[in-house]
């Protein structure tokens, strides 16, 4: 297992609440988060932060991404149009473990409009927590790479 701990995380001016309770919730748990902003309340636009924070993770910066906004949609949206990303919005936690075992996500999509505080930083350890379980979902995963070609 890589001994990277860095995850990046992102947001528009939605989610800046959240994005910050959530880097300190798993800064207490040994990750390293490295947190992007915005800082400021002012009105922005998620495509440049879903691009940014997926920039890190496909270079190997960081090793996961957690991105929000109000739904969590549009920021996917542009995460997943940076080569080697797979991100999935997640509003529970079954999908969020899910995403990690069957779809190798490596990076988590929150709708701060859609789910409170307490559900996010669940649905964020259960994504954090999984594992890919390669097999058949490897061969899976390769023919979503393999569209990028
Ligand atoms: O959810 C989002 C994108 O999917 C954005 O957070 C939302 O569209 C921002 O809306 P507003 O400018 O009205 O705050």
């Amino acid at each position: 297992m890589s001994d990277n701990k860095r995850i990046v995380l992102s947001s528009d001016h939605a989610a800046i609440d959240l994005r910050q309770t959530i880097a300190t919730h798993i800064a207490a748990q040994g990750w390293e988060p490295v947190d992007i902003g915005p800082v400021t309340p002012e009105s922005t636009h998620y495509p440049k932060h879903g691009e940014a924070a997926a920039r890190l993770v496909a270079s190997g910066d960081c090793r996961l991404g957690i991105i929000l906004c109000g739904t969590g949609q549009g920021i996917m949206m542009a995460a997943n149009k940076v080569k080697g990303i797979r991100c999935g919005v997640c509003s529970d936690t079954f999908s969020a473990r899910m995403i990690r075992q069957h779809n190798d996500a490596n990076m988590l999509s929150l709708g701060v409009r859609v789910i409170g505080e307490g559900l996010a930083l669940d649905i964020v350890d259960a994504f954090l927590a999984a594992q890919f379980e390669g097999g058949r979902h490897a061969t899976r995963v390769d023919m979503i790479v393999a569209l990028e070609a």
